[in-house]
């Protein structure tokens, strides 16, 4: 299939001569929900404004449906929606107002049905003649996103949809997208929270120093998730797994005073107990057992520290 989005060896060298992005190669297919990770400074907003035309790439291309961001602007933004990071909204314009007039500046013919459809998905009808200003920063964002939709977009960028929102807002707005996906929309976000990442993304893109590091799908990684080790301290040193053991696939310590088995969390056998009769038969003795369960964060903090 057609991705929605190709993102061609996109670079950035801001004019001061800082390189905020090295080439990023990407495609987007149509209908996921695509999440880019990466800490604060990592080059995700600079992407985002080059990918909507807001900043100009220093190298490669951007298309959207096919069309060029640079030559045919138009075209391409008429398919985007971006909700930025700041709560920007025209406080003392009503929600209605703010989000109909957003529509008429892509030239798109007005449409009440739609423009309440909008509103009437986010929650927002009871507050429609509401001024931006008296709304919570929850509702201020819907405005955000209601802006976003009001030209009726393919493609939603949301640029850290809940940074500095409390737990609660933040299972709410992930809801909003799961709903917006639902109903046809691709999604690009960005993030700085691996929950995030983990709880609605389809794929996961790691940024780190403007350098994409990594592009996987969610479920791949939750395999790398759903892993688990079990590490057994023994009484007495070893030099080297004892060969009875060689199915299990063990890992001895450095000091030869532990090994540790890898297994998965979400089979059925872990393995763990015919793993502990053969130390036995080995006739190893145990003086302690630990597990430790590997998480995204793990994978993240290995990933930035490796490429370091
Ligand atoms: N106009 C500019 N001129 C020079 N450097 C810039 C400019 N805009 C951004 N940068 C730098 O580029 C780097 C990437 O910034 P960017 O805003 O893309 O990061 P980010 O990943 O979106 O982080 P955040 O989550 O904090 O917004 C940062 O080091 C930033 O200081």
């Amino acid at each position: 299939m057609q991705p929605i989005l190709t993102i061609d060896n996109v670079g950035k060298t801001y004019s001061n001569g800082f390189t905020a992005l090295k080439p990023v190669s990407l495609a987007i297919r149509k209908g996921e929900i695509f999440a880019l990770l990466g800490p604060n400074g990592a080059g995700k907003t600079t992407l985002i404004s080059i990918i909507c035309g807001l900043t100009s790439a220093s190298s490669g291309s951007v298309h959207v449906a096919g069309h060029d961001i640079e030559t045919a602007y138009r075209q391409a933004r008429s398919i985007i929606g971006l909700v930025p990071q700041e709560l920007t909204a025209d406080a003392f314009e009503t929600v209605w107002a703010t989000v109909s007039f957003t529509r008429g500046l892509f030239g798109k013919k007005r449409n009440d049905a739609y423009v309440e459809k909008v509103l009437k998905d986010l929650t927002l009808w009871d507050k429609r003649d509401s001024k931006i200003m008296t709304l919570s920063g929850g509702m201020k964002r819907r405005v955000l996103i209601a802006k976003a939709l009001a030209h009726e977009p393919d493609l939603l960028f949301l640029d850290e949809p809940t940074a500095g929102v409390d737990v609660e807002l933040r299972r709410d707005m992930w809801r909003v997208v799961q709903d917006l996906r639902n109903s046809g929309v691709t999604i690009f976000l960005t993030t700085h929270y691996i929950e995030e990442a983990q709880e609605m993304a389809d794929r996961v893109g790691v940024i780190r120093k403007g350098e994409l590091i990594l592009v996987e799908e969610k479920a791949a990684l939750m395999e790398k998730l759903g892993r688990k080790e079990l590490t057994v301290h023994l009484q007495t040193a070893i030099d080297a797994v004892p060969p009875q053991l060689a199915e299990f696939g063990l890992l001895l310590a450095d000091d030869g005073a532990s090994l540790t088995y890898t297994y998965k969390t979400g089979h059925e056998r872990t393995g763990i107990t015919a793993l502990l009769r053969a130390l036995d038969d080995a006739g190893l003795r145990l003086r302690d057992l630990e597990t430790r369960q590997s998480t995204l964060e793990d994978i993240f903090i290995d990933l930035v520290r490796t490429q370091a």
